[in-house]
């Protein structure tokens, strides 16, 4: 665990706020299968998870855009916007038979909640997507809410889908942290005024400690312990 900054936290957060691809859930195969699926029909060779790895982040029609770019036929306008709505269905089929959770994710999840603290998600995954995801590991239950990328106008970075789940969840941002895995996430946080939390082993192409976050743990096991002890020295 390092801390980069002084988390400015001098009691336990009300709510904390997750990441869902590459945080709680290791969904790089899943997505890598849909991508490969809609290249196909295009006619287009595969990519490698990794590859795909690095396109996701910004939603999922950044990831089409980016998967056609990458092909070396580039979308734009009203073909990028028919590849979009041709994947729907394609991601859809594609949402857990090749995902795990992260280590901890489940036991990071319940600690929280048995101590009264309210959890949501808020991604830049389809709504849809991130709910079906959420009830097929057993996690909705412990969520005051979910929100997906296609719920606001602007995804993260912007803190619009942060801002969206502290509302449905009654909690101001000074009493909320935001924890991820990627740039999109310390930016979202920094910009709806939340401390940033971020985990190693996502899916991030800058390493994560050049991502300007309060607190970068090892591994989901170690937040509840990290969230303690930075409490203790506040
Ligand atoms: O679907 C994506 O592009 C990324 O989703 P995330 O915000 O949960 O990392
Ligand atoms: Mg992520």
């Amino acid at each position: 665990m390092t801390a980069s900054r002084a988390i400015p936290l001098a009691s336990m957060p009300k709510a904390i706020l997750f990441d869902l691809d590459g945080t709680l859930i290791d969904s790089a195969p899943d997505i890598t299968a849909a991508v490969n699926e809609l290249l196909a029909a295009h006619r287009l060779p595969p990519f490698s998870v990794e590859k795909v790895t690095a396109m996701v982040g910004d939603g999922m029609p950044r990831l089409v855009e980016r998967a056609f770019a990458a092909s070396g036929t580039p979308l734009v306008g009203k073909a990028l916007e028919e590849a979009v709505d041709e994947m729907t269905p394609i991601y859809l089929r594609h949402l857990t038979g090749r995902s795990r959770l992260m280590p901890g994710a489940r036991e990071a999840l319940a600690q929280f909640h048995m101590m009264g603290i309210a959890l949501a998600v808020a991604t830049n995954k389809p709504q849809r997507a991130a709910r079906e995801v959420l009830l097929h590991f057993g996690l909705v239950d412990m969520l005051g809410a979910i929100v997906g990328g296609d719920a606001v106008s602007h995804k993260k970075p912007a803190p619009d889908l942060l801002l969206l789940a502290l509302e449905k969840l009654r909690v101001d941002a000074g009493d909320a942290i935001m924890v991820g895995d990627s740039k999109a996430d310390v930016g979202s946080a920094r910009a709806a005024g939340l401390p940033a939390v971020l985990v190693r082993g996502g899916y991030t192409q800058v390493p994560v400690e050049e991502l300007g976050a309060d607190l970068v743990c090892n591994s989901l096991l170690e937040l509840p312990a990290a969230l303690q002890a930075l409490r203790e020295v506040a």
